[in-house]
């Protein structure tokens, strides 16, 4: 197990890149850390898998180097930095048993038979694939020989990182929660660095410690579930996580208060002067739906969505969505929109400012 660093990272795909716009990965310098379990989430074609590229030894950067450890492996090929990998689909030996497939990276590398014997049966039963070990993989359902894919890049307990990519996308949907609680389990277990590329980020928010997320080439912000829910520090962040996303209007702002057209917004903390387009970020479950004083809004749809409501509105600044609780009701005559003053986020050119006073 390792700890990675990126190192003035950079990467662009031309050979004589002149600006950003032509970087992949735009300059990035961060710190992973041994036995993390980091998901990677961004949208597509925003770098997640240039980055891991990059990490596995696929990709020699065009700036900057990769440190697993102390060692500097940015030009080591893949087979040199004692990786495992999971792909999008199922990478499996069709003519050999679920057993022999799970026992091979073992195998491989000269491991005592009866330590083989116990990896391997601790591993078919967390894909749950023990009662099949003697069946041969070809002939399985794609989903089968995707946990089989996922069992053999679990095996090794000795890697530097275990590496997956979109893992799950060939796994059915009830499949996908267990292995996701599964592979949760056994980085308890094992505290392998993990890193783990999806867009979805429900996978993502379920499986890693930290959130890594990526927009445009740039890592926006690492963080935690409830990090990135609290206090996304970039707009995009606050619109990618949750569902509906943050709500994101044009504000201006002086010191504890924000006014967005229709209506004065009061912040929890103040403000030093901004400069650059600023907005006020408040996310759906913040916001409540009154008949008193707030921001106008007429309701234009009430969504029910299982435990709780999503109300569609217009404001004069903008869209509004507000999350309404479980058994409550949308108030006749409500007209208004409020946010939890605490719990609105100030951006300037869609980075979030640190308040000025108190707490950040
Ligand atoms: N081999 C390549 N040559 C040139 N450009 C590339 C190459 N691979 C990726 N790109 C470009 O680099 C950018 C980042 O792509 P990348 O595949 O890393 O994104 P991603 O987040 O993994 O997307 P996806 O989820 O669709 O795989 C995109 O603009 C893409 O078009």
């Amino acid at each position: 197990m390792a700890r990675i660093t990126l190192d003035n990272l950079a990467h662009s795909y031309l050979p004589a890149p002149k600006g950003e716009a032509d970087y992949a990965l735009k300059q990035m310098d961060h710190v992973w850390e041994d036995g993390g379990a980091y998901a990677l989430l961004g949208p597509s074609g925003c770098g997640k898998s240039t980055l891991l590229n990059i990490i596995s030894g696929l990709l020699i950067p065009s700036q900057g180097r990769v440190l697993f450890g102390d060692q500097d492996v940015t030009r080591a090929p893949t087979a040199a930095r004692n990786i495992a990998q999971v792909f999008q689909f199922p990478v499996v030996y069709d003519t050999m048993t679920v057993r022999e497939n799970l026992a091979f990276p073992l195998r491989n590398r000269g491991m005592d038979a009866g330590y083989v014997t116990r990896r391997v049966g601790e591993i078919a039963e967390m894909i749950g694939m023990a009662d099949v070990l003697d069946r041969k993989a070809r002939g399985l359902t794609a989903d089968a020989k995707q946990k089989i894919s996922l069992g053999r890049g679990m095996v090794r307990e000795d890697v530097n990182a275990i590496l997956f990519d979109e893992p799950l996308t060939v796994i059915d949907p009830h499949m996908k929660f267990e292995l996701r609680t599964q592979l949760k389990a056994l980085h308890r277990q094992f505290a392998h660095t993990m890193i783990y590329v999806t867009h979805d980020q429900t996978e993502a928010l379920t499986f890693a410690d930290k959130v890594v997320v990526m927009y445009d080439g740039r890592v926006v912000q690492m963080g935690t579930p409830q990090e990135l829910f609290d206090t996304p520090e970039h707009t995009f962040v606050g619109y990618f996580i949750g569902s509906p996303g943050m709500n994101i209007l044009d504000a201006e702002v002086s010191g504890a208060m924000a006014r967005v057209k229709g209506a004065e917004v009061p912040l929890g903390l103040g403000y030093d002067a901004l400069t650059g387009r600023v907005q006020i970020g408040v996310r759906p479950e913040f916001c409540s739906l009154t008949s008193g004083a707030g921001l106008p809004i007429r309701v234009t749809r009430v969504e029910d969505v299982g435990r709780h409501r999503i109300v569609r509105g217009e404001t004069e600044a903008g869209a509004v969505n507000i999350t309404l609780p479980e058994g409550m009701a949308v108030e006749a005559g409500a007209d208004r929109v409020v946010f939890a003053p605490e719990r609105v986020n100030v951006y300037a050119d869609d980075w979030r400012v640190r308040p000025a006073r108190g707490v950040a």
